[in-house]
């Protein structure tokens, strides 16, 4: 899928916190060669070390303000819990200086974010995932009404450097992203790991185990993508009747898993609510 490169003029992104996340969206940028200039503002010393070697051209900080100053895009990617306080202590400059705030933070609602930046900001709310990283990230968006359509665009370019976009016109769709494809990684991760084990069980060496799996992962992903069958019908081509697919798949629905994954998305979904009524 072509992916658009951001406009002429660099545009100058801030990140306001360095964890996994945000690192994810740094190096899928980098990657991309977006027209991009990078800041980073984070506490901790090691996160920026770890940064600063691998991205010299990368400016860190330990001093959002500083890190905010000329931003055209100011990317939140803090914990949920300590959002208030972040946003609190940018709302001054961000009164003055106005940049476009892209919230990735699970939960955490546009109006809250709006009101502790002290009210009439540019709020785009998204929900990226971590293989952003290798530029296969997935991103659920949602915008305010204060932002303007070159801000609409410049969020969806930024996203969109590093993996697909989804907008969404209802921002309480997000808590349902958060549950499917920001969480979702880790559920295949999962998976990954409870196969390897099993297949060690079975007599292959771990190193072997690995490539088998994470391949047949990237295969059936990657079918499932270009292919027109639906991923039950490509389940179908695998399973031959009386054969070894049908077995394994005997066990894993009659031990639940549909129910499980039900609850799981649910629980997922429910904890991004509570995390918004929280720290409302
Ligand atoms: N991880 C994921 O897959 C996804 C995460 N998200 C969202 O991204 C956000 C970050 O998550 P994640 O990257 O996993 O978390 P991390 O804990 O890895 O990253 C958060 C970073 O923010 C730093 N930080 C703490 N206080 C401040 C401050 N006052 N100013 C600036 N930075 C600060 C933390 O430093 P320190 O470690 O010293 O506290 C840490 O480096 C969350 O809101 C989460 O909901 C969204 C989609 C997917
Ligand atoms: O676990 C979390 O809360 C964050 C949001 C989605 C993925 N990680």
């Amino acid at each position: 899928m072509d992916t658009p490169k951001l406009a002429q003029k660099p545009t100058t992104i801030t990140f306001i916190g360095a964890g996994n996340m945000a690192r994810s969206l740094i190096v899928g940028l980098l990657q991309d060669q977006a027209n991009v200039v990078l800041r980073v503002a984070d506490p901790d010393e090691h996160q920026l070390d770890a940064i600063r070697k691998h991205w010299p051209e990368v400016t860190t900080t330990t001093d959002n303000l500083e890190a905010m100053q000329g931003a055209d895009l100011v990317v939140l990617a803090v914990k949920p819990q300590i959002m208030r306080n972040v946003t609190e202590n940018l709302a001054s400059h961000a009164q003055l200086s106005r940049p476009l705030f892209v919230s990735i933070a699970a939960g955490i609602r546009e109006e809250a974010l709006n009101r502790w930046l002290g009210g009439n900001q540019a709020i785009v709310r998204c929900m990226p995932n971590t293989p952003a990283l290798v530029q296969a990230g997935a991103t659920g968006l949602y915008a305010n009404q204060h932002v303007s359509d070159s801000q609409r665009s410049a969020a969806e370019s930024l996203l969109r450097a590093v993996g697909i976009t989804v907008w969404f016109d209802d921002e309480t769709k997000l808590d349902a992203v958060t549950a499917i494809s920001g969480s979702g990684p880790a559920y295949f991760f999962l998976v990954m790991e409870a196969m390897q084990a099993a297949a060690e069980q079975l007599g292959l060496r771990p190193e072997e185990a690995h490539l088998l799996i994470v391949q047949t992962a990237l295969g059936a992903a990657k079918l499932a993508l270009e292919s027109d069958d639906l991923p039950g019908e490509l389940r179908q081509k695998v399973t031959s009747k009386g054969g070894t697919t049908e077995a394994a798949l005997n066990v894993l629905t009659t031990g639940g898993l549909h129910d499980l994954f039900a609850q799981a998305l649910q629980a997922a979904a429910s904890r991004s609510r509570e995390l918004a009524a929280a720290n409302s």
